[in-house]
């Protein structure tokens, strides 16, 4: 079901819309124009509608989810919202939770989290995703797999029919050792479906990009459907020097997707 979220969205911040959105009453009427950045602004403004006080909340990572942290610290400073106790998911998430001055702790102290808001590379029809292009997969999914409910934020470009369906990465994290012999065996494991594997690097000279948890990256790309989710996430798995892979199964339970006909709220079946 899409609900008209544009009027409210306007309403409730208009500081960084883009002009036409701000055009005074007396302009000739003209298309809103939204950008990408606007779409998961909506959507993570929506989520965060789920948020109560009280809550031991996973904060998610990127560009979608940063926007949901951003609100979280606003209505903690505005008062409507107390008591909330935040997990990130990220070295840059915790730094951006401190500087909004939101509690943070741990899987430690809280190994059952209420609700988790966080974006994705892809959303499939059934509610997989693909995680990690921003390199965060391993504690998204740490933090996520124990989320009573887990809401994912995206814009209407993260829909694909299959997993893999963007042609973009699907990223595996793997120990630094032999990363090479990793790679091999990812890619092997997927021939049929045309996988090639590539280190993630940064920067000119092409340095391995490292994640938070001091391993490399490990892209795969697929020209076709890689079959069986469950069947492949198993696979890869049971390669040693896998640290984890960025497809979330069957943990997503609300996807919010915004996009040029307002936002649509897609919940587990
Ligand atoms: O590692 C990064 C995370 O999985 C992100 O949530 C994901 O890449 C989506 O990021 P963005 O919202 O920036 O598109």
């Amino acid at each position: 079901m899409a609900i008209p979220y544009l009027p409210k969205f306007i309403a409730s911040d208009t500081s960084s819309m883009v002009g036409p959105l701000l055009a005074p009453s007396s302009a000739p009427l003209s298309p809103p124009i939204f950008t990408q950045d606007d779409f998961k602004k909506a959507a993570a403004y929506k989520a965060v509608e789920f948020v109560h006080s009280g809550m031991v909340l996973g904060l998610g990572t990127g560009s979608t989810a940063r926007h949901a942290v951003d609100r979280i610290g606003d209505l903690l400073r505005q008062g409507k919202l107390k008591d909330i106790v935040g997990i990130p998911t990220s070295k840059k998430t915790y730094d951006q939770a401190v500087s909004l001055g939101i509690p943070l702790s741990d899987l430690d102290s809280h190994p059952v989290i209420d609700l988790a808001i966080d974006g994705a590379d892809e959303v499939d029809p059934d509610l997989n995703l693909v995680k990690g292009r921003g390199g965060s997969l391993l504690r998204e999914k740490m933090v996520e797999c124990v989320c009573k409910k887990f809401i994912v934020i995206v814009d209407e470009s993260k829909l694909v029919d299959f997993i893999g369906g963007s042609g973009l990465a699907m990223p595996v994290e793997v120990v630094p050792y032999c990363w090479k012999f990793t790679a091999v065996r990812l890619q092997n494991l997927f021939k049929d479906s045309g996988c090639v594997g590539k280190l993630r690097t940064v920067g000119e000279n092409g340095e391995p990009y490292v994640t938070d948890n001091e391993n490399y990256i490990v892209d795969l790309y697929f020209n076709k459907d890689i079959g069986d989710l469950n069947v492949a996430s198993d696979r890869i798995l049971r390669l040693a020097g896998v640290v984890e892979h960025g497809m979330f199964l069957d943990m997503a339970t609300t996807v919010i997707v915004a996009g040029e006909l307002g936002i649509t709220i897609k919940d587990k079946q």
